[in-house]
C-alpha cells in the first residue's frame, strides 16, 4: 500500500535455469504479471470518482490504450471534507466516515520499529494522552491512482475488522505538505518472527497452542468479514507484553465473497508462507491461502525456525512437494487453473511422497493432525479457521496457556534480529580486517537465523509491478520529493517536524488543530483513549529498563527441530 520505493528485479527472483518443469508455467505466471493489471477486486464500496474509473479500466476490453494512471488534478475535487485533504477524502470516502485528522505534531517519535516494504514504523508518543503507539508511515503520491487505491484498501478494511486478534486503527495523520499518511495503531511490543528468531527463546506446546488459537481466531474473524488477509507470516503477527497476538500488516489483504467466482493476483504471500496453488498460478482462491500460511506458522513455532525457506518460487514448490508430496491428478482437476496455464500442469521429477507425518513425528499427535490438515495441498482439504480451532491441538491437554501467562520478553521485532544480524555481520567484518577467522560466529548465526531475505517476499514483485506503475507514470525521482528514508527516522521531534518543514506548512498544526479543540475526544481520527499518567509511566518503565534480569525468559526445550 502506498507508494512504493522499490528495487530492480533480483537475479534470484529469476525462476531461469531451473531444475524442474515447473519453471515453465511458473515463467507464464511471471509474463502474466508483468502487465500493470488491475485487479477485479471488490472494493466497490469506495464510493468515490477515481474507483468508478479504475472499474471502468477493468471493464475496458483488451486492446484499448489504457488510460493514463494519472489522476487529472482539474478533476478532482478540490473540497476539503472534514478536515481532510482532499487527495484522501475523495479516495478513502467511506474509511474516513466519522473520523477527522489528527494532526502531525501531535505525535513525538521516539524510534524507528520497523521497516516495510511500503512504510517505516515509528514507536511514538501521542502528546494528547500521552499514550505509546505506533505509526506506520505510508508514503502515497497523491498523483497515482495505484497507490491510493492499495492505501484506500487496506485503511477500508482494517475500519471494517473489530477482534482482539486483529490490529486496530486508531486514527489517521496526514501531512499534505510531504504527500504522507500516517496510520496509528496500538503499540506492541514483540512481533512473533522477531521471538521465533531470538537465540534465547523456545516455546512449550502450550504456548504454541496460546499464539495458534489467538491467530486463527484473528483469521477466523477476518474471513467471517470478508477479508483474505494475504501475508500471514510472523513479523505480521504482533504481540503485545500481555501475550495478546494481533494480525497486523493488511497492507496486501482484499475482500472477497465465497459464493461467488472471483480472480484476484496469486502474486500475493511471502514466499516462505505461500499455498502451493497460488505458486501454481491459481487466480479464484479463498481462505485456504491463509490457512496454508497458519500451517507453516505452527510448524515454524514447533520446530523454532521456518520450515520452508525457499529462495525462489520454483524451490519453494521443491520443498512443498518434498514435505507434502507432488500434487496427484485429481488436484489438478479439483484447483481452477487460468486456462493459460492449463498446458503446463507441474510434474516434477521424482514424484514426491507426502512426509509430513514422518519429518515432525516428534510433534504430539494433535499437532501432527493439525499441521496435516492445514498443509494440504488441496486447499479444500484445509478446511476453515473455524474447523481448526475446534481440532484437538486445542481441546487436549497440555491446553493453551492464557496469553498473560506467556513468558515476558524484552521488546523483540524482526527489525531487532536483523539488527542483531548486522551486528555479527560487523564484527566479522572487523575480525577479516584484523585476520582473524569469524567462522564461529557466522555458524551459530546462521543455526539460529532463517528470516525471510528480499528475494523470498512475494510482496517484492507486486510492489515493483505497483513501483512501476508509479514510477512510469512519474518518471521523477522519489527523492526530489520525499526525504529518503533514513531522514524519516530523527528522534525526540514532533512527527510532522521530523523534516525540514516549518511549523507553520503542517497542516493540522496547531492553528488548525484548535478548530477542533473543543471536540470530544473520539471526534479525532479514531477513538481515543485517554490514558493514566500511571500507565505512562508504567509504560515508560517497561520500555525504558529493559534489563534481563527484569524478563522472565522461557528455555524450555522444545521439539526437534525439522527443516525441509
Ligand atoms: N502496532 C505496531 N506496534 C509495534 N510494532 C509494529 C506495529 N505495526 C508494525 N510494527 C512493526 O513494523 C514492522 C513493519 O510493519 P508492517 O508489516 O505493517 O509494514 P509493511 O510496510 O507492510 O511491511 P512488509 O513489507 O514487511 O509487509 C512489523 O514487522 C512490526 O515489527
Amino acid at each position: 500500500m502506498g507508494c512504493v520505493l522499490g528495487r530492480p528485479v533480483s537475479s534470484s527472483d529469476s525462476v531461469s535455469g531451473s531444475r524442474h518443469q515447473i519453471s515453465t508455467s511458473l515463467e507464464s505466471n511471471r509474463k502474466e504479471v508483468k502487465e500493470p493489471r488491475i485487479e477485479p477486486e471488490t472494493i466497490s464500496s469506495i464510493v468515490v470518482p477515481v474507483v468508478a474509473e479504475v472499474k471502468e479500466e477493468n471493464e475496458k476490453p483488451k486492446g484499448e490504450s489504457k488510460r493514463s494512471n494519472k489522476a487529472d488534478p482539474k478533476r478532482s475535487n478540490p473540497q476539503v471534507v472534514a478536515g481532510w485533504p482532499s487527495w484522501l477524502s475523495e479516495i478513502c470516502g467511506e474509511a474516513l466516515n466519522g473520523w477527522l485528522p489528527r494532526k502531525a505534531d501531535s505525535f513525538e517519535k521516539i524510534e524507528k520499529i520497523g521497516s516495510g516494504t511500503y512504510s517505516n514504523v515509528y514507536k511514538a508518543k501521542d502528546l494528547l494522552t500521552g499514550k505509546i503507539v505506533a505509526l506506520k508511515k505510508v508514503r502515497c503520491d497523491v498523483m497515482e491512482k495505484e497507490s491510493l487505491r492499495f492505501m484506500a484498501r487496506e485503511i477500508l478494511i482494517l475500519r471494517r475488522l473489530d477482534h482482539p486478534n486483529v490490529i486496530k486503527l486508531e486514527g489517521l495523520v496526514t501531512s499534505r505538505m510531504s504527500n504522507s499518511l500516517y496510520l496509528v495503531f496500538r503499540y506492541m511490543h514483540h512481533d512473533l518472527a522477531g521471538l521465533v528468531a531470538s537465540p534465547d527463546i523456545t516455546f512449550t506446546e502450550q504456548q504454541v497452542k496460546c499464539y495458534m488459537k489467538q491467530l486463527l481466531s484473528g483469521l477466523e474473524h477476518c474471513h467471517s468479514r470478508g477479508v483474505l488477509h494475504r501475508d500471514i507470516k510472523g513479523s505480521n503477527l504482533l504481540i503485545d507484553d500481555e501475550g495478546v497476538l494481533q494480525i497486523g500488516d493488511f497492507g496486501l489483504a482484499t475482500f472477497f465473497d465465497p459464493r461467488k467466482r472471483q480472480q484476484m493476483t496469486n502474486r500475493v504471500v511471502t514466499l516462505w508462507y505461500r499455498a502451493p496453488e497460488l505458486l501454481h498460478g491459481v487466480v479464484e482462491y479463498s481462505v485456504g491461502i491463509d490457512l496454508w500460511s497458519a500451517g507453516c506458522i505452527l510448524g515454524e513455532l514447533l520446530a523454532g525456525r521456518p520450515i520452508m525457506p525457499g529462495r525462489t518460487e520454483v524451490e519453494q514448490l521443491h520443498r512443498i512437494y518434498k514435505l507434502c508430496g507432488s500434487p496427484s491428478e485429481e488436484y489438478w482437476r479439483r484447483i481452477k487453473l487460468p486456462s493459460s496455464h492449463k498446458h503446463a500442469q507441474h510434474k516434477p521429477l521424482p514424484q514426491y511422497k507426502r512426509r509430513v507425518r514422518e519429518v515432525y513425528k516428534d510433534f504430539s499427535p494433535e499437532a501432527l493432525s493439525l499441521i496435516d490438515t492445514l498443509l494440504a495441498l488441496d486447499p479444500a482439504e484445509r478446511k476453515t479457521a473455524t474447523a481448526a480451532l475446534m481440532s484437538d491441538f486445542f481441546t487436549t491437554e497440555p491446553l493453551p496457556c492464557q496469553p498473560i501467562d506467556l513468558p515476558k520478553y524484552p521488546p523483540t521485532k524482526e527489525i531487532d534480529a536483523k539488527r542483531r544480524d548486522e551486528g555479527y555481520r560487523r564484527v566479522r567484518e572487523n575480525r577479516k580486517a584484523k585476520g582473524e577467522s569469524g567462522r564461529r560466529t557466522r555458524t551459530r548465526e546462521r543455526a539460529h537465523r532463517a528470516m525471510p531475505v528480499p528475494e523470498a517476499n512475494a510482496e517484492i514483485q507486486s510492489n515493483i509491478d505497483r513501483m512501476r506503475m508509479i514510477t512510469h507514470a512519474n518518471a521523477k525521482s522519489k527523492s526530489e520529493k520525499f526525504p529518503p528514508p533514513h531522514q524519516d527516522g530523527l528522534l525526540g521531534y514532533p512527527v510532522g517536524l521530523s523534516r525540514r518543514f516549518e511549523p507553520s506548512e503542517i497542516p493540522f498544526s496547531s492553528t488548525s488543530f484548535s478548530s477542533y479543540s473543543n471536540e470530544p475526544l473520539q471526534m479525532w481520527s479514531g477513538p481515543l483513549v485517554p490514558v493514566e499518567v500511571s500507565d505512562i509511566a508504567a509504560e515508560t518503565r517497561r520500555n525504558g529498563g529493559c534489563s534481563s534480569s527484569s524478563w522472565r525468559m522461557d528455555v524450555k526445550v522444545k521439539g526437534k527441530r525439522a527443516i525441509v
